[in-house]
């Protein structure tokens, strides 16, 4: 496997999540656009805090295709998906934090709607804590085919940015490339966080 600045920045992002406790067990699945209808993506049930470069496959975006005896994540579909909807995404990063698994079942809603907090300026283009982002938010489902038409139906109907709720699963967020998609987690995670601890305190 050629070592790209991307994929060694992927496997630096991948270890910062596994110390984070985003990734326990052997959750979450991380990948980059490699061009020329490409990606590589995690190999399935391995611990995404200790990979390495030769972790990483060579998925086709078009097919969701890798080369006969490696298996890509059970997720392969949902990276595709979002290659293929966004041309501009470079990096792709799925993690199953408490808080986002935690918040994706409390939140009824078809979003969970952030507002309120100067952190939103974390995510690209949003200039203003006054302003509302929507993190679309989906049920969860083990037939990822059937997931990601559903996520696909959405982007047609409206805005679907920065990333999505799986409900008691998990984050997948994106940026145009490695360090993007990266600030785009740490910053949901913070507001997720914070989201998290507002409920409960404004409970009482
Ligand atoms: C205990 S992890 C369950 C599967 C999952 O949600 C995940 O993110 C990891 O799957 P992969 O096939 O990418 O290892
Ligand atoms: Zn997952």
């Amino acid at each position: 496997m050629t070592v790209t600045p991307q994929l060694a920045q992927l496997v630096a992002a991948c270890h910062w999540i596994g110390q984070q406790g985003w990734a326990p067990a052997t959750g979450g699945n991380m990948s980059v656009r490699a061009g020329d209808g490409i990606c590589l993506l995690s190999e399935s049930g391995k611990d995404k805090g200790s990979l390495n470069a030769d972790d990483f496959i060579e998925v086709s975006i078009a097919t969701g295709q890798a080369a006969a005896g490696r298996t890509p994540s059970a997720e392969t579909g949902l990276h595709t998906l979002i290659y293929r909807l966004f041309p501009e995404a470079g990096a792709v990063l799925h993690t199953h934090s408490v808080n986002s698994t935690v918040l994706s079942r409390v939140e009824k809603g078809p979003a969970l709607q952030l507002q309120g907090y100067e952190m939103q300026k974390s995510l690209a283009g949003q200039r203003s804590h006054l302003d509302q982002v929507a993190i679309a938010l989906f049920d969860n489902d083990q037939d990822i085919d059937a997931l990601a038409l559903r996520i696909e139906a959405y982007a047609q109907r409206q805005p679907l940015r920065y990333g999505f709720l799986l409900r008691g699963h998990g984050l997948t967020c994106w940026g145009k490339d490695v360090q993007e998609a990266r600030r785009h987690l740490e910053g949901l995670e913070f507001l997720f966080n914070c989201e998290m601890q507002r409920r409960l305190l404004e409970k009482t």
